[in-house]
């Protein structure tokens, strides 16, 4: 059987009605810079990519979410917007490494697509050389709006029309749904293509496995400690079987997992800083990857409301996440709503 690459997928959905040339071209360039990327994190420390980005006056750079750049996650931001300037299918873009969304230049072709991206996930994984990552989703600009701003990307999730994210672990994969399944693509490092390698990917609904970050134990509130409590009380627990973990510390890497072999993936709301209604952000981490878990038979909640249906209020807003598996996720929630309802 011939290899299936990204373009051919692509044009195939064009044929079926389920992508329009634009959003497929759009696509087309995300995919080229993530390849990019790709690159600039395989020089590792061969490269001046390690370590943290500088500021302009000196000292380390801290981004918009009060965190401290890498230098690759400056390049990566810096090729995705590139790579779209001139793609001509995009109104603006949106990074969560930047503090506003930026418009296309009045110079370059402009789309009606607005793009949203986490350049690089898991940037604690960087120096380490474990895996990380670019997330991305795809919103239609409002119609009539000629310049958009940060407000126009204020859309739920369930309104994307592609998400996905490219995973530079041991071989780079592209993720992409449009809305008509999950579907996994390895770069063919020698043909410089993707290649339709996992088609339909299909969460079980069921699992042994969660990965959280325990050490946050203490500071969740008292259903997410109540759930964890009883996977870690296993066989001999109220859900009478043990749970297994794992922590990639990219959501990425975990969420890329939970699409192969199925778990859930959670990161809760915790009291570490109060003012923070979780670590993940909902434009650029949440939405994506609950779009791409749901078109895989899988759950996506905040905990009490899918995901996929809160309406943004805020650019750079945060989310607790608890993803993966229906079944477990349904069960993660129910805790929390049944708490919900006994304390009222
Ligand atoms: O440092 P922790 O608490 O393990 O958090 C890890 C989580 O933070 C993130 O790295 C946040 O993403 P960024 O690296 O894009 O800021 C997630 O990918 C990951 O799941
Ligand atoms: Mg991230
Ligand atoms: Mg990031």
């Amino acid at each position: 059987m011939p290899s299936i690459s990204l373009t051919r997928h692509l044009i195939e959905e064009q044929r079926s009605g389920h992508v329009t040339p634009d959003l497929r071209l759009l696509l087309e360039v995300v995919a080229r810079a993530c390849k990019r990327i790709s690159v600039a994190v395989g020089k590792g420390a061969l490269g001046d990519v390690l370590g943290e980005a500088a500021a302009a006056g000196g000292g380390d750079s801290i981004n918009v979410q009060g965190e401290a750049q890498k230098k690759l996650d400056v390049i990566s931001n810096e090729i995705l917007l590139e790579a779209n300037a001139w793609g001509g299918h995009l109104a603006a873009c949106a990074s969560e490494e930047m503090e506003h969304s930026q418009q296309i230049p009045d110079a370059f072709p402009r789309g009606n697509y607005l793009l949203v991206f986490d350049p690089l996930d898991g940037s604690s994984n960087i120096d380490i050389n474990a895996s990380v990552g670019t997330i991305f989703s795809v919103l239609r600009c409002p119609e009539g709006v000629s310049a958009a701003e940060d407000h126009d990307f204020l859309q739920a999730g369930s309104t994307q029309v592609a998400a996905g994210y490219c995973l530079y672990g041991p071989s780079t994969m592209l993720v992409l749904t449009i809305g008509h399944g999950t579907h996994a693509f390895t770069l063919d490092r020698e043909q410089g293509s993707f290649v339709l390698t996992t088609g339909h990917m299909r969460i079980p609904a069921q699992t042994r496995e969660f990965a959280i970050n325990m050490s946050n134990q203490r500071h969740w509130e008292a259903p997410t400690q109540a759930y964890v409590n009883d996977l870690l009380a296993g066989k001999d627990g109220p859900r009478a079987q043990d749970f297994n973990m794992r922590w990639v510390a990219a959501m990425v890497g975990d969420v890329h997992r939970i699409l192969t072999r199925g778990g859930i993936f959670i990161y809760p709301w915790d009291r570490k800083d109060p003012a923070k209604p979780g670590k993940l952000r909902l434009m650029y981490e949440a939405n994506p990857m609950a779009m791409l878990v749901e078109q895989a038979g899988g759950a996506a909640t905040n905990g009490r409301t899918r995901i996929l249906d809160i309406a943004p209020t805020s650019l750079h807003q945060r989310v607790p996440v608890f993803l993966g598996s229906k079944d477990e996720v349904e069960t993660a929630t129910r805790y929390h709503l049944q708490h919900d309802s006994a304390a009222a």
